[in-house]
């Protein structure tokens, strides 16, 4: 067990409720897909645009109570205006970048989900399992390298030009043809040598996690996740994917970090108190995911060229998400220091 791991009741009804029926919803998507089902790409980008208020933004809207919660120190008001003056700050000063060099931050941001959800994927790991593998700083590493690129190398290994076209809308918010210098990252040679290059880390990863800990229920939890997930990419269209990647995977994970470390709610949880769990967790995330939906507008009319489709909302939801997901990631980056994730 790592040092962060859960008190075990807790641990348990989240290790239940995050594992297999997530694992199953995955399975389920992928296997409608293998059998040669399509959404249209509307339809994709609705789904996405669903993680609005299913789960997505909620998650981060309980980065202002989070560290005060895991360092058991009270939420103040005062504490609460400081960090979202922070916070708000390191969202413009991306916001500006966006602007100024929107190729750039969008692979930018491309990096920054990487990092992100590996250090998420890690973390829920070493909360929710025996995952003594990762008590190697090396593997460690590793895996957050490995499970944070599921997400963004294997779309471009298997739907470049899904991916293509999103980069274009993104891109396109801020300058029309302004993701020229990006083509490169679309060659069949690069996403051949990307493809080789991911894999080879993967494997070596799940070797090296082995080799260190032995055949663990955390590492064999951590081998199937990442099968899956490299299956689950490689079969559905990175929109609808990756939307519901962010909803049932990463933002499910998050937020049942989060009950852990609250007293309240983490009650309600071991009581199958399920009313009393969501209402504590819905009224904590309500008001910072209005005032993001405030943002998702200000974007929409800030941006020079107006998002005249679906697509185009859904290339501003993406600009809105980078900009949150850096301070963000700065939260979770200080909270699996607290928690002794890493
Ligand atoms: C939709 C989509 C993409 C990127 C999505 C990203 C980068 C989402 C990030 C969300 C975050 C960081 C949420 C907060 O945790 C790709 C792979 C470029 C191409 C295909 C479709
Ligand atoms: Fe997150």
């Amino acid at each position: 067990m790592t040092d962060g791991a859960l008190a075990s009741p807790v641990r348990d009804r989240v290790a239940a409720g995050t594992f297999r029926p997530v694992w199953i919803v995955l399975a389920a998507v992928g296997s409608v897909h293998l059998l040669g089902v399509r959404l249209p790409t509307t339809a994709q980008y609705g789904l996405l645009l669903g993680t609005v208020l299913l789960l997505g933004l909620p998650h981060g809207a309980l980065d202002h109570l989070t560290l005060p919660r895991a360092r058991d120190e009270p939420v103040t008001l005062r504490g609460i205006g400081i960090f979202s003056v922070a916070y708000l700050a390191v969202a413009g000063a991306y916001g500006i970048a966006w602007l100024v060099a929107p190729a750039a931050s969008f692979a930018g941001f491309v990096l920054l989900t990487w990092f992100h959800w590996g250090q998420g994927d890690r973390a829920h790991l070493a909360l929710a399992t025996d995952a003594a593998h990762l008590e190697d700083p090396w593997v460690s590493r590793l895996t957050l390298l490995v499970r944070g690129g599921l997400p963004m190398v294997v779309p471009l290994l298997a739907f470049p030009e899904q991916y293509r076209s999103v980069t274009t809308t993104v891109v396109g918010l801020f300058d029309p043809g302004g993701g020229h210098w990006l083509a490169p990252a679309f060659d069949p040679s690069t996403r051949i040598a990307v493809g080789v290059g991911f894999g080879l880390a993967t494997v070596g990863t799940l070797l090296a996690g082995h080799y260190v800990a032995g055949d663990r229920r955390g590492w064999r939890i951590d081998a199937v996740e990442t099968g899956l997930l490299w299956a689950f990419f490689a079969t559905v269209p990175p929109i609808l994917a990756i939307g519901v990647y962010f909803a049932v995977w990463h933002s499910l994970r998050h937020l049942a970090r989060l009950v852990a470390i609250d007293e309240t709610a983490s009650t309600a949880l071991t009581e199958g108190a399920t009313g009393r769990l969501l209402a504590r967790v819905g009224t904590g995330a309500l008001p910072m995911t209005v005032g993001a939906l405030a943002l998702f507008g200000a974007i929409a009319v800030v941006v020079p060229n107006e998002p005249g489709s679906l697509a185009g909302v859904g290339g501003v939801y993406l600009v809105l998400l980078a900009v949150l997901t850096l301070p963000h990631a700065g939260v979770v980056t200080v909270l699996d220091r607290v928690q002794r994730v890493v």
